[in-house]
């Protein structure tokens, strides 16, 4: 008898698998009830591997019959919000995919080089500012046809089409499994502009990539759309993202692509997906497709890391670049899991592996990251802060959410971001992150020491004045302190 079932296990006759394939079983019936066992995995561990998905259908009947291997009814209920869990990270791990050839080829078509309009002279993509991004995005995505004062031979208007297409292809995954009537998400683009009758090229690129993307469904073990979907029905799966969140119901928050400037830049961005309950963050998933296989490069610049990394062939090839990073609240345990690469087949859960943050307390030793952009955080505060506190080490500077997958990690200690007075933290920017710290063994809270707090709607209402993450309580407790000491005669 399998160890994970001691009060009552009943084999499972393969008319009931036929049923529940056949869809005769509700899913939310067969969900409740069916676990799937993978004997060989599952014996002389303390986690079973359990499958409950619409995903693992057709993978349920072969295994069952070829493998043999045990499927019982129990009466214990599965792990709550395993199936979510499991569809959200199957579906951030396509959107890296996606991500990740949008990327390339905007990489390779720029060459690093930004043409300005105004005078024609280049500008580097390292010269692109956030705030020259911001201005852009924000022209382009009022008029998408009207061509931005920077050209980057579509740098841009990728970097907005990549942001459509990840909201499509989740929203689309999301409900396709769920149904429409059980999903509610915020998310951080608007379709609008998209909509309008002039974008027409730009949304013919997005119905593009997502269709590319889905098509590779069964590649993640997931029922692609059985034909090419339409214009409309990509402009619905955007749209739907409407919620405006709040402190009841149950809402996904997605941001599809958080670090846009690191996106376009040929760096970090992160793909950061979460659920919340009540208020509650209950899951987050974060995918961080150029996460790099050396915690070390993660301070180089793109190209520099690029270099290396084509020196140095990796020692896996399955975990050389990028990962996804998820976690469940209240199980203690976060995951790493690499990206599918190649023709493989994606199979929960992909080979993951546990992670917890640094053990290091000692200031002297840990390490704090902060964003790229000065605009974002501001630097000189956070120096301050790290010189009363004894934190000695340079700080690392990373786009996006990466930054909470860096702590999760424990390759670094401290987060901290001190936005300029009146800048409103958006909760898609937080959320997947702040779950997995916590369930890696790690504290975030803002600077007056409270949790944050996700049921305000789109942002984090009454923010003490920034964000601070640690991998303890130890060095969380001397940073309050230190922003204490130290607020009132700072400019913030
Ligand atoms: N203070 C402030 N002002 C304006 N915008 C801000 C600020 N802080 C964060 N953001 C938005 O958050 C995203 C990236 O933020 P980060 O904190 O990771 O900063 S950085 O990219 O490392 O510089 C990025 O959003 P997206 O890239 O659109 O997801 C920024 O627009
Ligand atoms: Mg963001």
């Amino acid at each position: 008898m399998p160890l994970f079932c001691a009060n009552f296990a009943i084999r499972v006759p393969h008319a009931l698998i036929h049923s529940r394939r056949s869809n005769f079983i509700p899913n939310h019936v067969a969900s409740s009830f069916l676990l799937f066992l993978d004997s060989k995995k599952s014996i002389g561990s303390s986690k079973p591997i359990v499958s409950l998905s619409k995903f693992n259908q057709t993978h349920l009947c072969s295994s069952t019959m070829e493998d043999q291997n045990q499927l019982v009814l129990t009466s214990s209920e599965p792990e709550k919000y395993s199936k979510e869990l499991e569809v959200a990270v199957r579906a951030v791990q396509m959107a890296c995919l996606l991500c990740q050839r949008v990327q390339d080829s905007l990489v390779s078509q720029t060459n690093g080089q930004v043409q300005s309009k105004d005078d024609n002279s280049p500008v580097t993509i390292a010269g692109f500012t956030q705030k020259m991004l911001q201005k852009e995005m924000q022209q382009l995505q009022q008029n998408p046809e009207i061509a931005p004062r920077f050209s980057v031979f579509g740098m841009l208007s990728s970097g907005q089409h990549n942001n459509w297409s990840v909201q499509a292809t989740v929203s689309w995954i999301l409900t396709e499994y769920f149904g429409s009537e059980n999903v509610s998400i915020i998310a951080e683009e608007d379709v609008r502009s998209l909509s309008k009758a002039d974008s027409s090229g730009l949304l013919e690129a997005v119905v593009k990539t997502v269709n590319k993307c889905l098509s590779k469904a069964p590649q993640f073990g997931h029922e692609g759309p059985i034909k090419d979907l339409g214009t409309s029905e990509v402009l619905e799966a955007i749209s739907r993202c409407n919620s405006t969140g709040g402190p009841t119901g149950r809402f996904w928050v997605l941001d599809p692509v958080d670090g846009t400037l690191g996106f376009v830049r040929g760096d970090q961005y992160a793909i950061a997906l979460a659920l919340i309950e009540d208020g509650e963050v209950v899951l987050g998933v974060l995918g961080c497709p150029n996460y790099p296989m050396k915690k070390e490069w993660l301070s180089y610049q793109n190209g520099y890391r690029r270099i290396m990394s084509k020196l140095t062939p990796p020692t896996s090839e399955s975990w050389e670049k990028g990962c996804v990073i998820y976690a469940r609240r209240g199980s203690g345990k976060a995951w790493i899991q690499p990206l599918l690469s190649g023709d493989k087949k994606f199979l929960w859960p992909n080979s993951a592996r546990q992670i917890q943050v640094s053990s290091i307390d000692n200031p002297a030793f840990a390490t704090f990251c902060e964003p790229v952009e000065k605009a974002n955080s501001s630097h000189s505060f956070t120096a301050g802060l790290a010189h009363s506190v004894g934190l000695r080490n340079q700080p690392l500077r990373v786009y996006s959410m990466v930054k909470y997958a860096a702590i999760a990690r424990g390759h670094a200690e401290v987060f901290m971001k001190f936005a300029r007075a009146g800048y409103k933290e958006k909760i898609w920017d937080h959320a997947a992150g702040v779950v997995i710290i916590q369930e890696a063994g790690g504290v975030v809270t803002d600077a007056g020491g409270r949790p944050l707090d996700f049921s305000g709607g789109t942002y984090l209402e009454g923010l003490d004045r920034g964000v601070i993450a640690c991998s303890g309580a130890k060095l969380h407790e001397k940073i309050i302190r230190a922003v204490d000491a130290s607020w009132n005669s700072s400019s913030l």
